[in-house]
């Protein structure tokens, strides 16, 4: 791979000996890797791949973005040194967790999977084009205690003051550990260009240090090895933040100590890691976890005022399908959003002043007397458990995902339906006689060709 020169010549004097073998890794091919998502019944194919040993869920190999598992949410296709980042993170049950940064979602559906639907996390991606594609992560791995933001981190900190037990920073950044995957990205490198990225991951960070509850911690990552954005951002954060400190991380499978002589000598900054591809089976990353010191919490300021309540009708349509068809009515704190229903997060602050991209998990729309349910609220929906489900064979499955209506052998009862196929919920289908009407998105609808 052609490498730009300064960052050869960089490198050469950062690594000195381990520079070749860190060259040569840039030609070598990519590892993949995949995450299964444990609120899925098990795909046993998924799991005889070799399990990575760092990360909860993830493991080695390649995952087809047209595959059943991947439309249904099953895998979240991941290269395995971003795994890192999220085993690092680790969030327990009922917290409250921040992924500022979180488009395309690879980190905040890890997170979503130790959560496993309990606490809050808001995910927030400042980008607009790129909010929709998380918010499309986000939906197809089925995560329900999601709020969904749109937002720069200076606009979400005066809303969520110490509020957060986990705020992630999966950071822009200058890219170089994406270079052999995406060669473009050596394009717009250069050095006075890693310098801007350290410039912008300071005042993110300011932000984001705000959000931190005392006794929280801030996970902070990159994916690119240049020390300014690394080990000097925190530095940067030790020497200014006196009530952080950080916390020492876990390295096993070829990660190493984060390299202090590669900022201000501080031996405190060996507790973070390095993930480097001449070392490990990944494409490189940095990664710390900060905690903050125990102490008072400033409350955040009023309720959360999302959506409109919903009218009686809407109520009744409502428990009507929760009943017949999903066969719980375990959501609680229902919303509409013009006629869009949603069950939003509980205790959020007050959230006027940001750009809510979706208040919750999406249950479906109220047409004219009726109730259509959402993909968003299928692919959350666990077949195990609810009361009106489909199995669908890989034939009928191919033709759901092209938008095609299909027919069956025989016809059960009139109505809405979670389609599975391979046990795996891949969308609320109507059936009128024999027919299935496909409902599935029309902005995800895909062709499968054979192999
Ligand atoms: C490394 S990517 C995040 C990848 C994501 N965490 C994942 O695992 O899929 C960094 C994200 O930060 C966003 N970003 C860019 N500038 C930003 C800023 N000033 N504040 C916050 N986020 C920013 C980018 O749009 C990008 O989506």
């Amino acid at each position: 791979m052609d490498l730009p020169k300064d960052f050869i010549t960089k490198y050469q004097r950062l690594l000195g000996p381990d520079a070749p073998a860190f060259f040569a890794s840039f030609d070598e091919s990519s590892e993949g890797g995949y995450r299964v998502n444990p609120s899925r019944p098990e795909m046993p194919a998924l799991t005889a791949a070799p399990a990575v040993p760092y990360a909860k869920f993830g493991y080695y190999g390649p995952v087809s973005g047209r595959s059943l598992a991947h439309q249904s949410g099953a895998v979240y296709s991941q290269e395995p040194s971003a795994m890192f980042v999220g085993a690092t993170a680790a969030p327990q049950r009922g917290e409250r967790v921040l992924d500022l940064c979180a488009a395309p979602g690879g980190k905040t559906t890890h997170l979503a999977s130790y959560l496993e639907g309990t606490g809050l996390l808001v995910t927030n991606e400042i980008n607009r084009k790129r909010v929709s594609v998380l918010a499309e992560n986000v939906e197809r791995f089925g995560v329900k205690n999601a709020l969904i933001l749109n937002d720069a981190p200076e606009q979400l900190s005066p809303v969520f003051p110490d509020f957060f037990d986990k705020v992630l920073v999966d950071a822009p950044c200058s890219g170089e550990g994406m270079f052999r995957k995406d060669p473009g990205a050596m394009d717009y490198w250069s050095l006075d260009y890693v310098q801007e990225c350290a410039e912008r991951q300071h005042q993110i960070l300011t932000e984001a240090l705000k959000m931190v509850k005392p006794g929280g911690q801030l996970i902070y990552s990159t994916c690119t090895f240049a020390p300014e954005e690394d080990e000097q951002t925190m530095a940067w954060v030790l020497d200014n933040y006196p009530d952080f400190h950080l916390v020492p991380i876990e390295k096993t499978a070829g990660v190493i100590d984060a390299i202090p002589e590669w900022a201000d000598g501080n031996p405190e900054l060996k507790k973070a890691a390095r993930l480097f591809p001449h070392l490990m089976k990944g494409e490189g990353h940095f990664v710390a976890k900060l905690e903050r010191d125990a102490g008072e919490s400033r409350q955040p300021r009023g309720k959360a005022k999302l959506g409109t309540p919903l009218t009686a009708d809407q109520r009744h349509l409502w428990a009507d399908f929760a009943q017949d068809v999903l066969g719980t009515t375990d959501f609680t704190d229902l919303v509409t959003v013009k006629d869009q229903l949603f069950a939003v997060p509980a205790n959020l602050p007050d959230l006027k002043r940001c750009h809510v991209f979706r208040p919750g998990l999406h249950l479906g729309t109220f047409k004219k007397n009726r109730f259509e349910p959402a993909y968003a609220l299928a692919l959350a929906s666990d077949p195990r458990t609810t009361a009106h489900t489909l199995t669908i064979d890989d034939q009928q499955w191919r033709k759901w995902v092209h938008g095609d209506t299909f027919s069956l052998a025989s016809a059960p009862t009139k109505g809405w339906y979670l389609l599975t196929c391979q046990e795996q919920p891949v969308g609320f289908g109507k059936v009128v006689g024999n027919t299935v009407k496909n409902f599935f998105p029309k902005g995800l609808r895909f062709m499968v060709y054979d192999d």
